[in-house]
């Protein structure tokens, strides 16, 4: 069995007029320590996949297993990681990196030695005492890379975390979390618009269709591209040859 299986999931969202059909029969799995990309057209219900992963809400048909167990509620072993920080303003860094600990009662002396250093390795340690506000786009998303790292989750969950930064902040923080989710062997989902950063973070990416969004096609990204940093991957000659693959697809389904 798969570390993580998504098993012939649907979801309905109701309202007291109507009910939207956001996904339909979804099936993947990923083993330990993959990292995997969803991919598709705005509204095919990436999110809504990542919230039924994450337990925040409950498949209408279907199952999600992670590491054996079916998923009911939100748990320990994921961790979340959205495009916009939220990292509570009146909070200093230090406190908003503990936060996850103190919530689940992990907080003491070794975690939070862990946790610093963790801190210390994104190159922020000299921040700890700051406020959000005073930091840059790229640097509040490191503290919450570190956040959500904190815990020690199993699995990560990343919606589209790179999206609001400038392309060159982008650059470096995909290098970034893919060489620490790799140091620390997580396996993660990252969720996206961008072709080019599934292609280099990922080893596999699953295109959707438009709503209600099912799997469209797979693409398997070989180990030569999938193995190295994905700064080095947009610059590798097959990298040009997967994203003209891509996109003609994602052309096909906009027709
Ligand atoms: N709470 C809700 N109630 C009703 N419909 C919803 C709700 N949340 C999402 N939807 C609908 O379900 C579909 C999938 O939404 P979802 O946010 O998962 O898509 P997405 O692929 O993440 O979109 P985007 O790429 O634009 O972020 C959309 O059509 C959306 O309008």
């Amino acid at each position: 069995m798969s570390f993580l299986q998504i098993q012939d999931v649907s979801h309905i969202y109701f309202s007291k007029k109507d009910r939207t059909l956001a996904i339909k029969d979804v099936n993947l799995s990923i083993e330990e320590g993959e990292f995997i990309s969803i991919l598709g057209p705005s509204g095919c219900g990436k999110t809504t996949i990542l919230s039924i992963v994450a337990g925040l809400i409950q498949p209408t048909i279907g199952k999600v297993i992670l590491d054996r167990e079916t998923i009911v509620g939100t748990n320990k072993n994921t961790g979340y990681m959205l495009q916009q920080d939220y990292l509570f303003p009146w909070k200093t860094i230090q406190e908003n990196i503990f936060l996850g600990l103190k919530l689940t009662n992990q907080l003491n002396e070794k975690t939070k030695q862990k946790t610093l250093a963790l801190l210390n390795e994104m190159g922020l340690s000299h921040v700890k005492n700051q406020y959000p506000t005073q930091l840059s786009g790229g640097m509040r998303q490191r503290v919450s890379l570190v956040r959500t790292l904190a815990t020690n989750p199993k699995l990560l969950l990343l919606d589209e975390p790179f999206s609001a930064l400038d392309f060159q902040t982008k650059l470096k923080l995909e290098d970034l979390v893919f060489e620490t989710l790799k140091q620390f062997e997580k396996t993660a989902i990252l969720v996206t618009h961008d072709i080019g950063e599934a292609i280099a973070m990922s080893n596999r990416i699953y295109l959707f269709t438009n709503r209600p969004g099912t799997v469209h096609k797979v693409f398997e990204i070989p180990d030569e591209l999938a193995k190295i940093t994905p700064f080095e991957a947009r610059n590798h000659p097959l990298y040009n040859e997967i994203f003209q693959e891509v996109w003609k697809e994602l052309e096909k389904l906009e027709k």
